[in-house]
């Protein structure tokens, strides 16, 4: 009874039977079939499989940027779906955080403001936004192109800029797609001790769609998923 009530103290993402298809003009198509997965806090986990086997859309279902067809998906033992759209906003601005291949930024805002940006919707105070966005780079090696655009950054540095925003605000969890493709062998090296540090030393859960086996030999655990199942 002790170990259960321990286990599920630790699990931070829980997917139970979860499902979801897409309309491909005709008839549903299912992507993701069944899924049922428990994440325990802190864990640093790959989530690897061939293309289209639904690593994203699962990705998406983890981070509640979608919600499944059917099952069921648990945030610190909280039901997602029972969330307001509104609500689940709330939650994925406070506990989650988002890594791209594409980084995502934004190419208008200097290196300081992308970082800052989750903070300022968080509604987090202009001195405290400053010092956490400032420790943060300094912590990524970015301290010195605060001022830089997106633009007149290299991709490896692009690449620390989205891992600097995605846990400024200390989520539980980060959610990353290919964090390390596209980049080139040595940055990309950077760009796994980056993450891999900063989870340790913030206890913050990482879910990484990856191939890539510099990123793959650090996790704790790696999930592997074909044609929409868990393997
Ligand atoms: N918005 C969408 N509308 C229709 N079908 C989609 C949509 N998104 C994904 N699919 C389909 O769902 C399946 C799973 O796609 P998904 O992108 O999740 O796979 P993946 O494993 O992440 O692939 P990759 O490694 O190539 O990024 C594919 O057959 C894809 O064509």
């Amino acid at each position: 009874m002790i170990s259960t009530i321990n286990e599920q103290a630790a699990c931070l993402l829980r997917l139970d039977g979860v499902s979801k298809s897409y309309w491909m003009g005709q008839a549903y198509v299912p992507a993701v079939r069944a899924v049922t997965l428990a994440v325990r806090s802190g864990e640093f986990a790959a989530l690897m499989g061939p293309s289209g086997s639904s690593k994203s859309t699962l990705l998406n279902i983890c981070g509640l940027v979608d919600r499944p067809d059917t099952g069921y998906v648990k945030l610190e033992g909280v039901e997602m779906g029972r969330l307001s759209p509104e609500e689940l906003t709330m939650v994925r601005r406070e506990k989650i955080g988002f890594v791209f291949q594409g980084f995502n930024l934004v190419p208008v805002m200097t290196t300081f403001e992308n970082v800052e940006y989750p903070l300022f919707l968080a509604n987090v105070p202009a001195k405290a936004r400053q010092e956490r966005v400032h420790e943060m780079l300094e912590r990524v090696g970015l301290a010195e192109l605060e001022q830089r655009r997106p633009d007149e950054l290299s991709g490896g540095q692009r690449q620390r800029v989205a891992i600097a925003r995605a846990l400024v605000k200390v989520p539980k969890l980060v959610i990353a797609d290919e964090p390390t493709a596209n980049l080139d062998s040595v940055t990309a090296n950077q760009i796994v001790e980056v993450m891999h540090d900063l989870g340790r030393l913030s206890g913050t859960t990482f879910l990484i769609a990856t191939h890539d086996p510099r990123l793959t030999g650090l996790c704790d655990r790696v999930i592997t998923m074909s044609d929409g199942v868990l393997l």
